[in-house]
């Protein structure tokens, strides 16, 4: 609450300016049991995420998940972790695209921050920080491609939540997802063609891996699945493949729930069965590398492919803070400056 009496320190800017602000997921500030733990229950509490009433998922989640899940998670994170940042690699890379995008932007008098849905720095804090440069305006995007409630619209919530404390708001405008856009398909493009250009061995798929969703969440009118669908299709027309040659699955179950199909894992082991032993995995869900790229699949499902019988499996690096990825963000960023009027 102290934001909200807080004194803008640009009460009412002749000239105000517009600033950038990226939003992504968050991560925990360590690998220890209780700061796991802590940003399990910001994010499993988020009824975007889990939808089930409060009244019975709570005691499930700090009675049994948050008792077990933060020690297993925790070493997990470590096997990922970035030593020399000492950070998860989705807070690096995301400051990274900020970083990056600021240079893009300096000259055009246009300041970028970031900020995290769960955890640090808060969306709040970003927002601060790009009110107190002077920015009445604000352009929001969220890190995501493809929508889902469970993604894209609870940032926009704790965004709006944090404009709730504030006497004087600045306006706001926020970027909606970007499945099928030119400058995504084109920094995935590239990504995949160096990939390719790198290995030793070419890979008989290369296998798309999107983060699931319950499957109730579709039945329930998100537009998360469609959209994995569009970034798949658009890929392949760019790279010439069929849809055989690069297979569209969804990872990351969580619950009892059904979720989206085919699942990841057990496509893949299956493969090697059918002759094909070598492949590539490629993520398009994710804006920046993170436990369910490095680990789940990165670590997990190699070692689940490898022991079906696989013979080589690569991965496609997320697109991170590559020329492509922030060719992407500035792409986005100048269409929204100019729904501003901003040219
Ligand atoms: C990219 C889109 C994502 C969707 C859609 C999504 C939905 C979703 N996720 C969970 C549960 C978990 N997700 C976890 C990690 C995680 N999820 C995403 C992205 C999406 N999630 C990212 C980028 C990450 C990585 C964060 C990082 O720090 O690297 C985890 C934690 C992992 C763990 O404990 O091992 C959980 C749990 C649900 C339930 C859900 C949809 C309802
Ligand atoms: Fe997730
Ligand atoms: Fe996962």
């Amino acid at each position: 609450m102290a934001f909200f009496f807080k004194k803008p320190q640009h009460a009412s800017p002749p000239h105000g300016r517009t600033g950038i602000l990226l939003l992504n997921l968050g991560t925990p500030d360590d690998t220890s049991y209780l700061a796991v733990r802590r940003y399990l229950s910001e994010f499993l509490s988020d009824r975007r995420v889990i939808e089930s009433s409060p009244l019975i998922w709570q005691p499930i989640l700090q009675g049994i998940i948050l008792t077990k899940r933060p020690f297993a998670s925790g070493a997990n994170y470590a096997r990922i972790w970035d030593r020399e940042e000492n950070a998860s690699p989705l807070r690096v890379y995301t400051q990274r695209q900020a970083e990056k995008l600021r240079l893009r932007l300096k000259a055009d008098g246009v300041p970028v921050e970031w900020g995290m849905r769960y955890g640090r720095p808060s969306v709040a804090q970003a927002v601060e920080s790009l009110m107190d440069q002077g920015c009445d305006r604000i352009v929001s995007i969220p890190l995501y491609p493809q929508y889902s409630s469970a993604t894209t619209a609870t940032a926009n919530d704790q965004l709006f939540r944090a404009l709730m404390k504030l006497r004087k708001q600045p306006a706001v405008l926020t970027v909606p997802s970007f499945p099928d856009h030119p400058a995504f398909v084109r920094a995935l493009e590239t990504s995949v063609l160096k990939t390719l250009e790198s290995l030793s061995f070419k890979p008989q798929r290369i296998v798309a891996s999107f983060h699931g969703l319950p499957k109730v969440c579709i039945e329930k009118g998100d537009s998360y699945q469609d959209e994995c669908v569009r970034t798949i299709a658009a890929l392949r027309q760019a790279l010439g493949l069929s849809e055989e040659q690069m297979p569209l699955t969804f990872q990351s179950r969580f619950g009892p729930l059904e979720w989206i199909q085919p699942y990841t894992a057990p496509y893949v082991s299956a493969l090697p069965k059918q002759g094909i032993t070598k492949i590539a995995v490629i993520m398009p869900g994710f804006m920046a590398d993170c436990i369910e790229t490095l680990d789940e699949i990165g670590n997990e499902l190699r070692e689940e492919f490898m022991e079906a019988g696989g013979e080589e499996f690569a991965l496609v690096p997320c697109l991170n803070d590559s020329d492509e990825s922030v060719d992407l963000l500035e792409a986005l960023s100048r269409t929204a400056l100019r729904g501003f009027g901003v040219a």
